[in-house]
């Protein structure tokens, strides 16, 4: 049984929580300021509160709290050398943490999916972390990086999901205007991105192969994949990307002031 604290039990720590507490194996403390954050958690945490003091005995203590509300709780958390401080904060550096705590302090930058178990995660640390690798591997796939590149991680990996929920809604979207009823169009569009994305993990063959696979001659995937090729999406897509790469980097400058 490993002890897990969350600090901030907003979206990504409920998120973390809930897919902790479904992986079986965690004693967790769930840790807010406001009660009312319990709410959506309070069934998955093994203990809720609003003391600091209860989070500083865990083996791993996540921080979930927005980037700018990170000083103000390291401030007051006092933890000691054997003890691991995750930071999932965008645009905040391993150095900022690491210089307000004892701990040691591993980056990591999650997704939603946590929730339930489908994350796609970057970590940066100095050495592996056992009790972090285990975390990150009940929660779905994780991939290790240098830091430095942790802004474009957060772009393709944290900020991700909102990205794909709006392409699954757009096809939700015409589905409907089409004819199909919005819930059954829902289920088809969010299946067909799951079932799309397990392709790719468990395939060798590169995305352009896929697409081909899709494509039968004179049918009917071809003549949607013209429009789309025809068109600027990979390059909005691509700067939707940028856009979210940068305000990480604007949120790192902010961090460091
Ligand atoms: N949302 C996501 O998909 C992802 C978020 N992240 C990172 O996770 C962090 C949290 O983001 P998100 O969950 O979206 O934010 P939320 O605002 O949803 O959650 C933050 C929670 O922390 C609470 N809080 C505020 N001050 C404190 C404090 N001093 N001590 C403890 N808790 C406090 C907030 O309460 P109140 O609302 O009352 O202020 C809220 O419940 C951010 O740093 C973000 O960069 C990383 C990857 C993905
Ligand atoms: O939007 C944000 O700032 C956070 C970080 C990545 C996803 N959500």
């Amino acid at each position: 049984m490993m002890d897990v604290s969350v600090i901030g039990c907003g979206n990504m720590g409920g998120a973390l929580i809930t897919g902790l507490s479904d992986a079986g194996g965690y004693r967790i403390t769930a840790y807010d300021v406001d009660p009312d954050a319990f709410e959506s958690i309070e069934a998955y945490a093994d203990r809720t509160t609003t003391d600091l003091d209860d989070v500083r005995d865990s083996e791993v203590v996540v921080l979930a709290v927005k980037p700018d509300i990170v000083p103000l709780v390291l401030e007051d958390l006092d933890l000691r050398a054997e003890q691991t401080l995750v930071t999932i904060a965008a645009g905040v550096s391993t150095d900022v943490v690491a210089s307000e705590t004892d701990a040691t302090v591993v980056r990591v930058m999650p997704n939603l999916a946590a929730r339930t178990r489908n994350m796609a995660a970057a970590v940066a640390w100095e050495a592996p972390d056992e009790n972090v690798e285990r975390m990150l591997g009940d929660l779905g796939e994780f991939v290790v990086i240098d830091e430095n590149l942790m802004d474009v991680a957060t772009a393709l990996n944290g900020s991700g999901p909102a990205f794909v929920f709006y392409l699954v809604g757009a096809m939700q979207k015409r589905a409907v205007e089409e004819g199909l009823d919005a819930e059954k169009a829902r289920v088809l569009a969010a299946q067909t991105f799951k079932g799309a994305a397990e392709t790719i993990l468990r395939s060798e063959e590169s995305i352009e192969d896929l697409i081909d696979a899709v494509c039968s001659p004179g049918g009917t995937t071809i003549e949607g994949m013209d429009v789309l090729w025809d068109s600027d999406v990979e390059q909005e897509v691509g700067d939707a990307l940028s856009a979210a790469r940068r305000r990480s980097a604007e949120l790192a400058e902010e961090a460091e002031k």
